[in-house]
């Protein structure tokens, strides 16, 4: 049977640290969906610059993805509910609680794992393995 993993995140700017999350993500099953969160929904932190729909092209190009789908707008879980993933890969960073999440799959009557994937450290000293990061030193260099 295919194991279908779902990845999840902004993908602003995208950068080596992306790749990294999202092959890892790949290698947890067969299949990896990627879900391209909403402007609305990114609340933690500045909104991205780029649309929804340019972040989704982009992450849905990359070559460990099968495919990257816009986020609902309003429930996170309608996604996960219509693709039936095997696994969610946390990204090592990411703010969301797995135990929450778990729990609310349970509520839900979604069998999945949740699991979370490493960090990549800068392979060089001036590679930048961050959005936001980026975004500092392009103000910085030409603002
Ligand atoms: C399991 C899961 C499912 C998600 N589904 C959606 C979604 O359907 N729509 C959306 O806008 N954001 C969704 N998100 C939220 C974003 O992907 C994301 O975590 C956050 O808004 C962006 O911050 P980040 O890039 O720092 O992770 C989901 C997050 C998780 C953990
Ligand atoms: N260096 C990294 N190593 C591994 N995963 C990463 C790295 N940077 C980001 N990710 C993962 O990629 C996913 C999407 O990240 P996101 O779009 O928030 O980019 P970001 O560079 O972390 O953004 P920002 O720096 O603006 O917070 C997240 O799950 C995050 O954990």
């Amino acid at each position: 049977m295919t194991r279908t993993v779902i990845a999840q995140g902004t993908f602003d700017i995208v950068h080596p640290g992306h790749v990294h999350y999202l092959e890892e993500a790949a290698a947890m099953g067969d299949e990896l969906y990627v879900i391209v969160a909403r402007r609305s929904n990114v609340d933690h932190k500045e909104a991205p610059i780029c649309p929804a729909t340019q972040r989704r092209e982009v992450i849905g190009g990359l070559e460990a993805v099968d495919e990257a789908i816009l986020g609902h707008e309003a429930d996170i879980f309608v996604p996960i509910e219509e693709l039936e993933p095997d696994v969610i890969a946390l990204g090592h960073d990411q703010h969301h609680d797995a135990e929450a999440i778990e729990s609310e799959l349970e509520r839900r009557g979604i069998d999945c794992e949740v699991r979370r994937v490493s960090g990549r450290e800068p392979a060089t000293e001036d590679e930048i393995l961050s959005t936001r990061l980026i975004i500092d030193r392009i103000l910085e260099r030409r603002g």
